[in-house]
């Protein structure tokens, strides 16, 4: 699903090849060069040569889509600038080409939402999107966690009491995203074959997970590789929610930082 923050921002202006400056959150870890800058590959795929400045608000490695991020923002004002004329639709294999320059293959699993808003569910078949509107929580600790690794420990196997188990869950959250229901989408991220392994990757996760829990939550699972921790929950919890997740990450010694945010509309343009 799309968050409402944090946001990158994504300048373009016409140039004869392209370049491409970093500023914000972890740029220190973002290559600048166009063969490995995700909008490099975006600017390629579009014949769309330009000077972009990318400012982020998603930090690499976080979860929560970072390069993804980058990639829709790149897809949407490169469109506009040299008039295209493609739809948000059309551009979700152009922006997923920048997600094969870091994961080795075009997926639109975080691409697909950053254009097009809402809760999607991306397929070898297509996408389809839902119109959802929920509370959310995004708790970013300062641990690093690559995709790769995250990958790495994901089960090869599942015993068919955990794939009942988390199938009927899955669909769950697919009704509850319909309905705009935190109760139904709480519910629905008890996953028991990918999200256990993932959270011994993440220090501090169950007690994280309890706190939220107590102070509200619905339900709280890693948000993508992580290692960020989401929680979904009624508006007015999020603050204690947030705050119960920061404090429970500070008792075990992680420096974390929380987004208190939803599900959002997917990347805007702005005319500066
Ligand atoms: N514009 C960009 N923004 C962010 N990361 C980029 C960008 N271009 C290249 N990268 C590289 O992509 C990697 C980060 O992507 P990665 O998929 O690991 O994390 P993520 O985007 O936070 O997402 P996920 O939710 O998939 O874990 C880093 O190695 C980073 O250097
Ligand atoms: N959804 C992917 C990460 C997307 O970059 C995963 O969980 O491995």
């Amino acid at each position: 699903m799309a968050l409402d923050r944090p946001a990158d921002v994504v300048h373009v202006e016409k140039a004869d090849r392209t370049t491409i400056e970093v500023t914000g959150v972890g740029r220190q870890y973002i290559p600048t060069d166009p063969d490995r800058n995700v909008v490099g590959a975006v600017a390629e795929a579009l014949d769309a040569p330009a000077h972009i400045r990318i400012d982020k608000g998603v930090r690499p490695s976080s979860g929560l889509g970072s390069s993804a991020a980058s990639s829709a923002a790149a897809a949407v004002a490169l469109n506009e600038l040299y008039d295209r004329g493609l739809s948000r639709e059309e551009l979700v294999p152009v922006a997923a080409e920048g997600e094969a320059v870091v994961s080795g293959e075009p997926h639109a699993d975080n691409v697909a939402p950053a254009l097009l808003g809402g809760f999607t569910v991306a397929t070898d078949d297509g996408v389809t999107t839902v119109d959802a509107d929920i509370p959310l929580v995004a708790c970013l600790p300062e641990i690093a966690v690559s995709t790769r690794d995250a990958r790495r420990v994901v089960p090869s196997r599942a015993s068919i009491e955990d794939m009942v188990h988390t199938v009927g869950r899955a669909a769950t959250l697919a009704v509850g995203m319909c309905r705009r229901d935190p109760e139904l989408v709480g519910a629905g991220m008890d996953d028991r074959i990918v999200t256990p392994a993932r959270a011994e990757l993440i220090t501090g996760y169950h007690d994280v997970r309890e706190a939220a829990l107590e102070a509200g939550a619905e339900g709280v699972t890693v948000s993508g590789a992580g290692p960020s921790v989401l929680s979904v929950c009624h508006a007015s919890d999020r603050t204690r929610v947030a705050g119960a997740m920061l404090e429970a990450f500070d008792e075990t010694d992680v420096a974390a930082r929380a987004y208190k945010t939803r599900v959002g509309r997917g990347a805007e343009i702005f005319d500066i």
